[in-house]
């Protein structure tokens, strides 16, 4: 027989319901003033359900059009601040570079991909300020940036004959053309063609890498607990793939170092980053494992950052030029003024030619390649215009949409050089895309100043003497691709048609003078 609740039952019920719905509102429901504002969060799971899979950079843009430059969300239990100005990243990431320039944990990258983290992804502290300054050393000082400049200009004559005898293939050679030259640079190794085995091995594996660590992917670095689910059990699938990816970087990392160890026995080690690395840290002949690893994976990590990122910037480069065809005009018009017909562009003659300048800003800010960063990571509690950022947030510049701010690009979605053409000196200054393209503070960019040279190098040299223009399909009609940029931590270029050619018989001349053995 049932006994009718007692009031002992009632008050049980009652105090439990207490209990629920107070730590519910306190956790979840209760919008804290002190927190940025945001999107409304649910229970347990906050903000993760309005995460779109793909271009997350459009959703946290137009979030930031209701809540402002600076965003509260929260990902389950981890607090992310989304900054979406300039202003914002500078004050926070630069200003307090001491709070703010720490990475979160990237469970995926670290449990199954790589077991101790690269650069990119270490916690700041001691030894991610000396690997800095060994990145440093090779790619930002002015000696080493000059020193790089004969291997740049035999790349970009080589790239120059490539697209002229095969046009076709203009994205394997730009590929090749960004590969080679950080290869060289960090191991030595000198790519003869695109086929180069060790290229075509990095390129596969490094696609892999990124899918597999991308957003989509790695729900796992939000809830830590997946990483307990057995791999043949749903949601455990990502684990399988994981580990295939996994031992490939291993192998990425091996096997330069062991040719560049018995080169450099032999003697015919050519000088490198990865050279220069074993000499620096080596101590009467010794290298501990630890400081084997960190040679290894800062080599690959020079690679995989800079060679995507530096692709990206060139294909964005053709694709407008396609699309544009009078702003190709126009800066082979300036090339000419200036620099007339009987030689290509050098590096020195770059503030010379303003509109090619202009130019490059532009694809920048058209398609940033990393569209969201790197995310940093606060250390500790911080009060910024007197909003709370949690000690621990993920912090997530919005690098995409700061390039897209109707306010300071108007008609953003343009390719439109011209902005900048039509600014004076101080306000094209601030509103130059690589104040934010390539990252904040103490985690900025180490390969900065090499990539715009590589960039700006290439874009000027096939302004002088190639005409890009639309492709045309049996009937005759123009084939006029749509801009289509890839989701993902690097904005990479869809594939898309255009014809190539040298511009006049004389540049054709002028690409063949060039061997590739000429340095
Ligand atoms: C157009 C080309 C490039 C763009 C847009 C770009 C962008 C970025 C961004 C946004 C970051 C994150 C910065 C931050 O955390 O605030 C970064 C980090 C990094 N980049 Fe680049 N990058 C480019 C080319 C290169 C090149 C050519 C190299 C090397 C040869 C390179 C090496 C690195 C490294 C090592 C880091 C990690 C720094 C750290 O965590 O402390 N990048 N890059």
């Amino acid at each position: 027989m049932q006994l009718p609740p007692t009031l002992v039952d009632y008050l049980i019920v009652f105090v439990l319901c207490v209990v629920i719905f107070n730590s519910v509102y306190t956790r979840w429901l209760k919008i804290s003033p002190h927190f940025p504002p945001g999107p409304q969060r649910l229970p347990l799971i906050g903000n993760i359900h309005q995460i779109p899979f793909e271009y997350q950079q459009r959703m946290f843009a137009s979030w930031a059009k209701h809540h402002g430059d600076i965003i509260y969300m929260q990902l389950f239990h981890k607090p992310s601040i989304i900054v979406d100005s300039v202003r914002v990243a500078q004050e926070l990431m630069e200003k307090r570079a001491s709070k703010y320039s720490d990475r979160p944990q990237f469970v995926m990258v670290k449990e199954y991909l790589q077991p101790k983290p690269s650069l990119v992804f270490m916690s700041w502290g001691e030894k991610c300020r000396r690997l800095r300054k060994f990145f440093q050393s090779a790619l930002e000082n002015k000696a080493a940036l000059e020193g790089y400049r004969p291997l740049q200009r035999r790349e970009i004559h080589r790239l120059l004959r490539d697209l002229a005898q095969s046009p076709m293939g203009f994205m394997a050679h730009v590929k090749r053309y960004a590969g080679a030259i950080i290869l060289e640079i960090d191991y030595g190794h000198r790519v003869t063609s695109a086929q180069d085995e060790w290229m075509v091995y990095v390129d596969h594996t490094v696609d892999e890498f990124t899918t597999t660590g991308s957003l989509a992917a790695s729900l796992v670095d939000f809830l830590p607990l997946m990483k307990h689910i057995p791999s043949w059990m749903p949601g455990g699938g990502f684990k399988k793939r994981a580990l295939i990816v996994g031992a490939k970087v291993r192998d990425m990392m091996e096997i330069p170092y062991r040719k560049v160890q018995r080169d450099m026995a032999s003697g015919c080690a050519k000088p490198s980053f990865m050279t220069s690395l074993l000499e620096k840290m080596t101590q009467d002949g010794c290298l501990s494992a630890e400081e084997e690893y960190d040679i290894k994976a800062s080599c690959l990590v020079m690679y995989t950052a800079g060679s995507d990122t530096t692709i990206t910037s060139l294909m964005t480069f053709i694709l407008a030029m396609v699309l544009h065809p009078h702003v190709l005009d126009k800066a082979q018009a300036e090339i000419d003024r200036v620099i007339g017909s009987e030689r290509l562009p050098e590096l020195d003659d770059r503030e010379a030619l303003p509109y090619v300048d202009c130019i490059v800003k532009e694809v920048y800010r058209w398609n940033p390649p990393v569209p969201l960063g790197i995310p940093h990571r606060v250390m500790e509690d911080d009060i910024y215009r007197g909003y709370v950022i949690p000690g621990g947030a993920t912090i997530i510049p919005n690098i995409w949409s700061m390039g897209h701010h109707t306010d300071i690009y108007s008609d953003p979605e343009k390719f439109f050089p011209e902005r900048f053409e039509e600014m004076d000196t101080q306000t094209a200054n601030q509103k130059d895309p690589r104040k934010f393209i390539f990252g904040f503070g103490k985690r900025i960019c180490p390969g900065r100043y090499l990539a715009d040279e590589t960039v700006w190098l290439a874009i000027a040299n096939i302004l002088a003497t190639m005409n890009i223009q639309k492709c045309r399909d049996p009937s005759g009609q123009e084939i006029t691709p749509i801009p289509s940029f890839k989701t993902g931590i690097v904005s990479q270029v869809d594939p898309f048609l255009c014809e190539i050619k040298p511009r006049t018989e004389k540049a054709a001349n002028l690409v063949g003078q060039h061997n590739a053995g000429d340095v």
